[in-house]
């Protein structure tokens, strides 16, 4: 069986890591859609789908299934987003969510979907380790240690602490 887990991973923390696990032990193959894969330099999605792809490729070497990283960009239509999706992935029969918008939109489509408690959420979030970023403090416990790499590499801490500071002055 082969699962489906879609976030924008902004960046790739240890919930999402601890989701993956858990969905590893139910199904053989995961898609992992990078959503708003178009969406980079702001203080809410300050990473390019390809930095993501490096978290998560990176982040994923010692899961025992085979992963696929998919980026996947937003549409204007809510409607068709489900197809969009589909239409960019390996086949799934089943969709691993939990925000209400997707968990909707996959419903209506006719494909299952199941959700996965929030793990540690007071301090796994990614607006929270975001805003550590800014501060470049705290945040490096917070994520995989290979994403930690990930942004040393890509200077990831210089561009949100600017990105941020343009963000507030309505740059
Ligand atoms: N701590 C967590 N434990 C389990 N699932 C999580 C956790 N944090 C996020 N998720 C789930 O992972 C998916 C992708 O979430 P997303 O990439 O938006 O992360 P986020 O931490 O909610 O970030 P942001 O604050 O930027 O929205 C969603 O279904 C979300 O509910
Ligand atoms: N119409 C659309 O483009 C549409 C609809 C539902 C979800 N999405 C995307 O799916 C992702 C959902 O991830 P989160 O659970 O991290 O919010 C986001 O990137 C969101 O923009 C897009």
């Amino acid at each position: 069986m082969r699962g489906f887990y879609i976030g924008r991973f902004q960046p790739y923390h240890e919930g999402h890591h601890h989701m993956v696990a858990e969905i590893a032990e139910e199904v053989d193959e995961l898609v992992l859609g990078i959503g708003s894969a178009g969406d980079s330099h702001t203080e809410r999605n300050p990473f390019t789908a390809g930095e993501r792809i490096m978290m998560l490729t990176k982040a994923l070497v010692d899961v025992d299934i085979v992963t696929y990283a998919v980026p996947i960009e937003d549409l204007d239509r809510n409607s068709v987003w489900v197809s969009h999706v589909q239409s960019m992935c390996p086949t799934f029969d089943v969709a691993y969510s939990n925000n209400p918008l997707v968990i909707q939109l996959f419903h209506e489509a006719g494909v299952e979907v199941r959700r996965s408690p929030m793990f540690r959420r007071e301090v796994l979030e990614g607006t929270d380790i975001r805003d550590k970023m800014i501060d470049d403090e705290g945040w490096r416990k917070l994520v995989p240690d290979p994403v930690v790499e990930v942004v040393e590499e890509i200077d990831g801490i210089e561009r949100i602490q600017r990105v941020s500071a343009s963000d507030s002055n309505g740059e």
